[in-house]
């Protein structure tokens, strides 16, 4: 290789051995993820530049921090990162690139410097997210300047003590006042106190609050307004504001998540959130095109959760496979040598699906990222919001199953990684606490299930009239006349069980709700009598939405063979892992006979074994810098045994030998006992 310099870099002989022999182009992968070659080393040169920058570093591992010491060592950080990247010569010319390297930067923030969660990022999220989809361009030239430099620092808030899920139910009040031409933001219960929206507890000046707009006495339902929430310089809180944090959490302890309460604080009318409704200066409310445009910002956080989760998924596979391929335990044939525990057949199965799952998520949250531009390309033309309903649907769907099949599959990987995975050093109690969050916030998932299933039988009973059907949705048009078996098991075959199955549940449940309709019950009540069918109908729609677009996205595919061919194996793995768990709903629906089931178990097997000898290569592709790893088990080289000795020194309960606990509690009753 004339002119490149081969760098060798160290790692045990187990993972020397996996390395040897790998049947792809690993770079080639690498690319997908980033979006592309240039993506790929844009992102290299930041990490190089982030990750050697000793500002960047903690001075203690943060889980020995005291809850004041984590927020200010990663405000520290957030603020050093957000000045670096505006001044730095270094980062103006590599940042700015293509969506895919801010993709990437994020989460080289948000898993590698920011550990456990980030003070502003509700402020580059969802405050920013929402000056530049739902305010006015005046408002926008206005707003989005002092934000981006930083000279405020803004969150999202609309959650309160009494109601998260139903936003019609919020009680936080804006009344117009033409006479002054203002709106009095108020809290009218303790139940109206906002609760939860990160960085509100001690770090934003400014909110935007979600507050029933209130004129003339009349209520137009939940709107968002711009509210300074602290004076400028001194950062105290202003007349009439209460706020502070809420307290320790699960996870996610170094975001001040807070509190807050309105006295009768007034804001001037352009502070509303202009860009779909308005209020003129004489009272008068201008309508949106549709009234749920103002939830646009929580629909934009659904697909950014989609991939969130799909980075904390491939930081959990690398951590769980490059263990179990040096971790060596018991024996397979008495007497022998003890194998990694890769080899176990049930050792794999724990590993290979979910490194399987990153690409069918990759896939389809990419998918569903292209319509969320499209939707929001028309609103921009004024042109008709048809696709609005199917952004939703789909994006709740995929954000309920991801969040869920992530945080589960987080799970199986530290259980994958026996005692070790426990360890805070393993960074998988890390990573699953930071996840698992993502079924609640941004729509509880139960919750976004039923939006998906209330769209699904919409369309089912537009289907049986012959009425226009969403893309996600246009098969429902095919199978009217089908019958329900499928007879060939390749991919499309199985997606089109899915299809079949989807249709029986809903056929089965629109016929219980009919059923309930005519026996008196209003239809509400009726839905809830059928809600746990509902939920289970939406989850088999959204898995047939993954399936479908994971097979869709490699018919496109038009790389290497090698990749071509180890991606083949992997969408396969995922289709017959899906199925195979929904066997039931399958065989039930008609779809799948138990014979064919028997062949999938099998040929699951085979798949596995197929597999196996790619699996650290797999892992080794998605190219994560030790760093965004942070783990002592996942590390490349490793090195894991010395990494967990490394670090168990670092407890502070190991300065000494004996600590003072010892003397004051255990010597006075030991010597008792004497
Ligand atoms: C350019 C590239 C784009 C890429 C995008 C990337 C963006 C990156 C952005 C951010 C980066 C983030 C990176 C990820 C970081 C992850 C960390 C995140 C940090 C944590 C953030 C957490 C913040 C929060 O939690 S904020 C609070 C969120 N709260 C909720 O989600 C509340 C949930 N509740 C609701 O959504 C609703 O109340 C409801 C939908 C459950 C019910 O609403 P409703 O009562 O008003 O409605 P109905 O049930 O009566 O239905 C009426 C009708 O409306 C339709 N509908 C409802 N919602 C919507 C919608 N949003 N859009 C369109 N249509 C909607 C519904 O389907 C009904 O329709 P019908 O036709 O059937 O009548
Ligand atoms: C880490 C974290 C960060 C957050 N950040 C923010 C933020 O920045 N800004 C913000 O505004 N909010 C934030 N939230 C709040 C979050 O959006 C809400 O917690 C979430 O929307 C759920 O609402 P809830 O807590 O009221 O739950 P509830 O709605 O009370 O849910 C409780 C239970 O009731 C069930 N339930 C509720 N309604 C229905 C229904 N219609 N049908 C069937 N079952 C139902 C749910 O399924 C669930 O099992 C955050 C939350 C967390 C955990």
């Amino acid at each position: 290789m004339a002119g490149k310099q081969v760098q060798v870099r160290f790692c045990v002989p187990d993972l020397q051995k996996e390395r040897a022999n790998c049947s792809f182009n690993k770079e080639e992968i690498t690319n997908i993820f980033d979006g592309g070659e240039h993506n790929t080393e844009t992102r290299r040169k930041l990490q190089n530049i982030i990750f050697s920058d000793p500002n960047l570093q903690d001075p203690i591992p943060p889980d020995y921090m005291s809850h004041e010491q984590r927020y200010e060592n990663e405000l520290r950080k957030a603020v050093y990162v957000m000045k670096k990247f505006m001044t730095d010569p270094q980062l103006q010319d590599i940042g700015g690139g293509p969506e895919a390297i801010k993709w990437m930067y994020n989460s080289i923030l948000r898993h590698a410097i920011h550990k456990d969660g980030n003070p502003l990022m509700l402020h580059f999220g969802m405050f920013l997210g929402a000056i530049m989809g739902q305010m006015s361009e005046e408002q926008q030239a206005e707003w989005l300047p002092k934000a981006m430099s930083g000279e405020i620092i803004g969150t999202y808030t609309q959650t309160e003590l009494g109601h998260g899920t139903f936003l019609r139910g919020l009680e936080t009040t804006a009344t117009y006042d033409p006479v002054t031409d203002e709106f009095i933001i108020h809290s009218p219960t303790i139940t109206a106190t906002k609760w939860w929206p990160g960085g509100l507890g001690k770090t934003s000046s400014f909110a935007v609050v979600m507050a029933q707009l209130h004129i003339r006495g009349q209520n137009y339902g939940p709107h968002p307004f711009v509210v300074q929430l602290r004076e400028h310089v001194t950062h105290a809180s202003r007349p009439g504001i209460t706020v502070g944090e809420i307290g320790p959490r699960l996870g996610l302890n170094s975001n001040d998540n807070g509190f807050l309460r309105f006295d009768n604080v007034r804001i001037p009318r352009t502070n509303m959130v202009m860009k779909h409704s308005k209020v003129l200066k004489d009272g008068t409310y201008v309508k949106p095109k549709s009234a749920k445009l103002s939830y646009g910002v929580m629909v934009l956080t659904r697909v950014g959760i989609c991939y969130d989760v799909c980075w904390q998924l491939m930081r959990a596979t690398t951590i769980a496979t490059r263990y179990a391929a040096v971790r060596h335990q018991s024996e397979l044939e008495v007497g022998e040598a003890e194998p990694q525990i890769i080899e176990y057949q049930t050792q794999q199965y724990k590993v290979l699906p979910m490194i399987a799952s990153v690409y069918a998520i990759w896939f389809a949250a990419d998918t569903l990222r292209h319509t969320y531009m499209e939707v929001q390309k028309n609103i921009n033309k004024g042109s008709d919001l048809d696709l609005l309903p199917e952004l939703h649907a789909s994006s709740c769907a995929l954000k309920a199953l991801f969040s869920t099949d992530v945080t589960d599959g987080i799970s199986v990987m530290r259980l994958g990684c026996g005692g070790h995975g426990y360890l805070a050093s393993s960074n998988l109690p890390r990573i699953y606490t930071s996840t698992t969050p993502s079924q609640t916030y941004e729509g509880e998932n139960t919750v976004l299930w039923l939006q998906v299933a209330r769209f699904l039988i919409k369309s089912f009973r537009e289907a049986s009239k012959g009425g226009r059907l969403q893309p996600s949705v246009a098969y429902f048009k095919n199978h009217q006349t089908q019958t329900r078996r499928i007879t060939d098991l390749s991919n499309s075959g199985l997606v089109s069980g899915y299809e079949r199955s989807v249709l029986s549940m809903l056929e089965a449940v629109a016929k219980q709700l009919q059923q309930y309709s005519e026996e008196g019950m209003r239809y509400e009540h009726a839905w809830n009598a059928c809600s746990v069918r509902l939920v289970n109908v939406a989850k088999v729609h959204a898995r047939y939405i993954v399936c479908d677009q994971f097979v869709k996205a490699l018919a496109k595919y038009e790389g290497s063979s090698g990749v071509r061919q180890i991606m083949d194996q992997l969408c396969r793995l995922y289709m017959i892992y899906s199925v195979t768990n929904d066997q039931g709903i399958l065989l039930k629906s008609g779809a799948l006979t138990p014979d064919q089931c028997n062949l999938l178990e099998e040929e699951l097997g085979e798949l596995l074994a197929a597999l196996r000898p790619e699996a650290v290569n797999l892992v080794d592709a998605f190219d994560l810098h030790d760093e965004v790893l942070d783990s002592t088990l996942g590390a490349w080289d490793g090195d894991v045994y010395n990494r967990l000795y490394n670090e168990a020194m670092k407890s502070p309960l190991n300065k000494v030998d004996v600590p003072d606990a010892y003397y004051k509690y255990l010597q006075p009753l030991m010597k008792s006992n004497l």
